[in-house]
């Protein structure tokens, strides 16, 4: 059983277990602190910034352990990865044989890609820094790839290539819908076309630096290595084999039905039927019938939670998509076992305006979370819901388009109760709100429209919109005066 004199543990050197961990070393210095990870760097949050109410910017710094060590005395950073969870005996081990009993253990070791086949040579994920260097090398000899997958990592692949041929195959009826809708997608389609991918225009954005010190290996055996995020792509060039600008070719509404080695496609009725798709290291097949050879793949088909480890003998109750399930405390269902960012999945009713979306900046205030709630309970103080679970709020960067995006954004659940009013000028910006019953619930800001604050702040008043109707878009009244 635990004692008090038991340190708290956490696992996962990404932003979820950095941050839970800095938040105990500096709420408890009389404590020890143990953060157990596989990965040599661990992740900081620097320079981070309120934006407004929910919308937070800051930059991210992969640094060596010392520097965290330095930071706070009564932190230690283990490098190992743990292999073995006893929730009974509150013990965990690590892989080279340390044993760490705890009075609070919380688990925070993030997830891995879900690949379209496991074992596939010619299928990558990209993740940490290791798969993203292994994605370069192979890029830089490829003339044709094919991407799989319609979330945020293939959005910044296919605009970030260049001097290769991109497939890129989705699900979909338009491109980006885990982040926006089909009139987004329309304004953001010609910034594929290869001579409008303009790189230099600036745009801010949170700014994310690796290591540069030589220990910048941020996986043991590429395995566990904590996820990459905003900018992950800036400094690495991605350049494929070919002179001239890349093309990239959507086939939408499809999925990949088989992927073929060189030689099994010679030796399948495919190559029959498609005796013109010339020689290539892997053939796809896809379920619109079409078929590309190409170089490789890349499956940037979502993650699945790191959960492996800790489940063995002990009892945790998982959501759907395999992530640890937690309480509005961010507790598991096993006793003083909490989890925060990618790894765990919120069991709670969340409020109407918020979703959990496996985002760096969730990682964050999730881990400062779960390290308040296990605080709490030691010093048996109650504590609330945080206010960041009130509101989802994301800025991130596509097609180099400033994107942020509040609430419902796309009209997550509401059914046809809903309806939208849209403003957009082409090459400049979209701007899209959700309003149900006069008010409104959610919005999408792709551009300099610098109507963050002001939706932000109707979205949490839920103020009746109704008299404005599309006045409430006028790009010749300012709305901020309008609303004071
Ligand atoms: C290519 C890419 C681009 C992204 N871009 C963005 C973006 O622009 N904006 C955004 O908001 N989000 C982005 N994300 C998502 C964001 O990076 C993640 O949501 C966030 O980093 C998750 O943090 P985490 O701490 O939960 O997990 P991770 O960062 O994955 O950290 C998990 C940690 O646990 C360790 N670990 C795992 N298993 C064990 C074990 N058994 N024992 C010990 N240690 C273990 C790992 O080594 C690692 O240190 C991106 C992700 C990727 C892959
Ligand atoms: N700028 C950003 O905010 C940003 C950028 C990159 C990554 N990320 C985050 O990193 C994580 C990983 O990114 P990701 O792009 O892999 O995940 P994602 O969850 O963003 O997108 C996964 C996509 O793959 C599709 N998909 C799933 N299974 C498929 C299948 N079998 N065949 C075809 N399509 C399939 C889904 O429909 C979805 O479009 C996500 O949590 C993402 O939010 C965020």
């Amino acid at each position: 059983m635990a004692s008090d004199r038991d340190p708290f543990v956490i696992v996962g050197g990404g932003i979820a277990g950095v941050t839970c961990a800095e938040q105990l070393a500096s709420q408890f210095p009389s404590e020890e602190v143990y953060l157990l990870t596989a990965s040599p760097l661990v992740k900081t949050v620097t320079n981070f910034k309120q934006v407004s109410k929910t919308l937070e910017e800051f930059n991210v710094e992969e640094q060596p352990s010392s520097v965290l060590e330095g930071k706070y005395p009564n932190l230690k950073v283990i490098q190992s990865t743990v292999k073995l969870l006893q929730v009974k005996q509150h013990l965990v081990q690590t892989e080279n044989g340390q044993t760490f009993h705890y009075k609070k253990l919380c688990l925070c070791s993030g997830a891995r890609p879900k690949l379209l086949t496991q074992d596939n040579p010619h299928v990558l994920g990209i993740r940490d820094t290791d798969s993203a260097q292994e994605f370069q090398k192979r890029l830089s000899k490829a003339k044709r790839i094919v991407v799989v997958g319609n979330g945020g990592i293939a959005l910044e692949l296919v605009y970030e290539i260049e001097g290769c041929e991109v497939i890129w195959a989705i699900k979909d009826k338009a491109i980006g819908n885990t982040f926006f809708d089909a009139g987004a997608a329309q304004f953001l389609i010609p910034s594929l076309e290869p001579d409008k991918k303009d790189r230099s225009l600036p745009c801010k954005r949170a700014r994310y630096t690796t290591d540069k010190t030589g220990a910048g290996q941020s996986g043991v055996s590429g395995e566990l290595g904590s996820a990459l995020g905003p900018d992950w792509h800036e400094g690495v060039e991605l350049r494929g084999a070919e002179k001239s600008s890349s093309r990239t070719h959507m086939e939408y509404e499809c999925e990949v039905e088989k992927i073929y080695t060189q030689q099994d496609f010679f030796m399948s009725d495919l190559n029959k039927e498609n005796s013109k798709l010339g020689m290539w290291p892997v053939y796809v097949q896809l379920t619109n019938g079409m078929a590309y050879g190409c170089d490789f793949i890349v499956s940037a088909t979502g993650v699945v939670p790191n959960t492996d480890p800790f489940l063995c003998g002990n009892n945790f109750e998982l959501a759907a998509d395999h992530g640890l399930k937690v309480d509005d405390h961010m507790r598991t269902s096993e006793q003083d076992v909490y989890a925060a960012g990618e790894v765990c999945t919120i069991g709670w009713e969340p409020s109407p305006l918020w979703q959990q979306m496996r985002l760096w900046t969730q990682a964050r205030q999730m881990g400062w979370y779960a390290a308040r709630c296990m605080a709490a309970e030691v010093l048996e103080e109650s504590i609330d819901l945080d206010f960041c679970f009130e509101l989802f709020s994301h800025i991130t960067k596509f097609f180099n388009y400033k994107v942020v995006l509040l609430g419902k954004f796309n009209a997550q659940g509401l059914g046809q109760d809903h309806e939208l009013l849209v403003r957009c000028t082409k090459g400049r910006e979209y701007v899209k709100v959700v309003l149900s019953g006069g008010r409104m619930l959610g919005a999408v800001l792709i551009g300099d429209s610098d109507l963050e604050e002001t939706f932000e702040n109707l979205i949490l008043n839920q103020m009746d919109l109704s008299r404005y109707g599309e006045e409430l878009l006028n790009p010749n009244i300012d709305i901020e005066d309008y609303f004071d």
